[in-house]
């Protein structure tokens, strides 16, 4: 079987700088697989690469067995690739509710007659009704996003993203902003995301990477440096002198 996502000898240049030195990776379907790296290692560069934001200098990427290298950021997205995005001005005057059903209605090509839809679909108002629970946004459902403590903000980001039913998702810096009262449900809610949907997370927060992933990958410099499970990663001494055992934990 394929791996859910794949990269093979990924490379991205700015100029001199490769920033993306022939990176092969593997995401097995179901995996919980984190990538993290120093300051300016590339994992921004990788995700903007496997998303399409970003053309590639070489290599491929494969999403379940299909080369996807030269397709647009909206089909790879149709075909499974879902990220999370920060909240914008289109959402910050929305509710929940109203983000979360554009979303599922878009996916099903509802686009503007959302509404009228909803009304008459009950399976459509069930999947939004779970998402708002699975994501712990219940209390907060009908409060304009931009008034929403910024946790919940980042639960809806990833209500989002799953709401267009990806088979891929990749979470970049879920955690990032989110004040330490707020890290315990953002730990749980990813802990609870369906299995069905394969993970790769790109996250400074190393409570939250040993809490979520099962295998790591350790990028430096653009290279693919270390890959194991937790336990592997944590023991690696050449990991801890490039990266954990230094103060900078980003
Ligand atoms: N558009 C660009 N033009 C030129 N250089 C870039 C560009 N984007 C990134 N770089 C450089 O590529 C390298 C990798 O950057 P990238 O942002 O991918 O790293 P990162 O691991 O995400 O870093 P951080 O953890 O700080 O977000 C860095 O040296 C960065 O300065």
């Amino acid at each position: 079987m394929s791996a859910a996502l794949q990269t093979i000898n990924l490379e991205k240049r700015f100029g001199g700088l490769v920033a993306t030195n022939k990176v092969s990776l593997v995401l097995e379907h179901g995996a919980r697989h984190a990538l993290i790296g120093p300051n300016g290692a590339g994992k921004t560069t990788f995700v903007n690469l496997l998303t399409g934001v970003l053309p590639t200098d070489g290599g491929r990427i494969l999403l379940d067995g299909e080369d996807v290298t030269a397709r647009s950021q909206i089909q790879r997205a149709r075909l499974g690739l879902g990220r999370t995005f920060q909240i914008n001005q289109l959402f910050a005057a929305m509710t929940p509710v109203e983000s979360i059903g554009l979303a599922v209605s878009e996916r099903m090509g509802g686009g503007g007659d959302i509404w009228r839809r909803l009304g008459s679909r009950r399976d459509i108002l069930s999947e939004i009704a779970e998402l708002v629970e699975r994501f712990r946004l219940t209390d907060v459902m009908d409060q304009p996003t931009r008034a929403l403590p910024y946790g919940k903000q980042r639960l809806l980001e990833i209500a989002l993203a799953l709401a267009g039913n990806p088979r891929v998702l990749l979470l970049d810096e879920p955690a990032a902003g989110v004040p330490e009262a707020e890290r315990g449900e953002l730990l749980e809610t990813l802990a609870e995301l369906p299995r069905d949907v394969s993970i790769l997370l790109i996250e400074h927060d190393m409570d939250l990477v040993f809490s979520f992933a099962e295998r790591i990958t350790v990028l430096v410099n653009g290279t693919h440096f270390a890959e194991g499970s937790v336990a592997e990663i944590m023991a690696d001494a050449r990991v801890q002198e490039v990266y954990l055992g230094s103060d900078e934990h980003a």
